[in-house]
């Protein structure tokens, strides 16, 4: 019988078609998620029933729905974060789950450090002043010898370091699993403990994943630590800060500003964050670019080939 594989992402459709030629050579019934949106957990549960196969964007995969997919085998990721999936009972029910790690990693980074100027420069408030007949200046600060914070130092804190070294930041990074010597000294970074990060950045930019040890690891604590000059950037997941002392913070100007594609809730609806003028926000563009939405597309592909049928993609050519 036919595999049933749930593509659930909204920007795979716009690789429908290399999608489809890439596993033509596979006996797979593909069913795509035309809502335009990201899916309930309500209709995740309906629509993973019979399928022996997902990928998944950042939809709910929770205990509820893995138990109700009685035939599902392998869950590919379409992304890097892997929070959205409940890891423990999908290992609990057989069920393998692989991540695309790594294809989104420059679109994210760059985002990042797009953040890290925007703020800088108050490019927003710019904007909005200018459009509503001002022509007043708020001075800026150069990024060109502040210090970076990098908290995770993986597929996209690497390419942040990359790019702020590329702009003479001096760079310092948490991340208690990373080993790469020659890294570090190529692009100059020095490891440091969480609390230094905290204290010395003057941009801190997270790159951690959302899991128990890293839920809210920018809170009223942390955020004290911070200097008043400093400025944080989310481009991770939403959980990774407690959004009422952020609010806090940048209402009572404890630090100069904030920055996240991210939210704990999303979409935020109307949220307390979004009446500051020193909080810019995006829609989790992080990994919306043409670049990253096709590789994304062809390593869950691969990811999912291999998951299921236990081997490498057969060669196109
Ligand atoms: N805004 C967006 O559209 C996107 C957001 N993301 C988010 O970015 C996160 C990071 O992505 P990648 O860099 O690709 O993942 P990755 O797995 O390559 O890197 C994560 C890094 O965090 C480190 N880490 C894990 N636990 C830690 C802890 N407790 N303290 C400090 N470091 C810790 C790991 O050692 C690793 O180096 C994803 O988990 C996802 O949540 C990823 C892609 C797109
Ligand atoms: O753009 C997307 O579909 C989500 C990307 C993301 O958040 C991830 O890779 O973890």
């Amino acid at each position: 019988m036919r595999a049933k594989v749930l593509i659930t992402p909204r920007s795979f459709l716009k690789v429908k078609e290399q999608a489809q030629n890439l596993l033509k050579r596979y006996d797979l019934d593909l069913i795509y998620n035309d809502t335009g949106k990201t899916l309930t957990e309500e209709q995740m549960l309906k629509m993973c029933e019979d399928v022996d196969g997902l990928i998944v964007g950042i939809d709910p995969v929770t205990e509820k729905v893995l138990k109700n997919a009685r035939k599902l085998k392998a869950i590919s990721k379409y992304g890097a974060g892997l929070d959205n999936i409940d890891l423990k009972t999908a290992r609990e029910l057989g069920i393998k789950v692989a991540s695309a790690a790594g294809t989104n990693a420059t679109s994210v980074a760059e985002l990042a450090i797009g953040m890290f100027f925007a703020l800088a420069r108050n490019l927003a408030k710019h904007v909005f002043l200018v459009k509503n007949g001002g022509w007043d200046r708020i001075q800026g600060v150069e990024l060109t010898g502040k210090t970076a914070g990098i908290i995770g130092l993986g597929n996209i804190g690497k390419e942040v370091a990359r790019l702020a070294n590329g702009i003479g930041m001096r760079i310092i990074a948490y991340d208690p699993y990373f080993e790469d010597s020659e890294f570090l000294k190529k692009y100059d970074v020095k490891m440091a403990s969480l609390e230094s990060v905290f204290k010395e950045a003057d941009f801190v930019t997270l790159h951690v994943p959302l899991t128990e040890a890293t839920a809210k690891i920018v809170n009223e604590n942390t955020l004290k630590l911070m200097k008043k000059t400093a400025y944080i950037v989310n481009t991770s997941r939403g959980g990774l800060i407690d959004e009422d002392a952020l609010y806090e913070a940048l209402k009572n100007d404890k630090i100069a500003g904030a920055a996240s594609d991210v939210f704990s809730k999303e979409p935020p609806g109307f949220h307390k964050l979004l009446t500051l003028d020193n909080f810019l926000l995006t829609p989790h563009i992080g990994a919306y670019t043409a670049e990253a939405v096709e590789k994304m597309a062809i390593k869950s592909i691969e990811n999912l080939v291999v998951l299921l049928f236990d081997e490498e993609m057969k060669s196109q050519a």
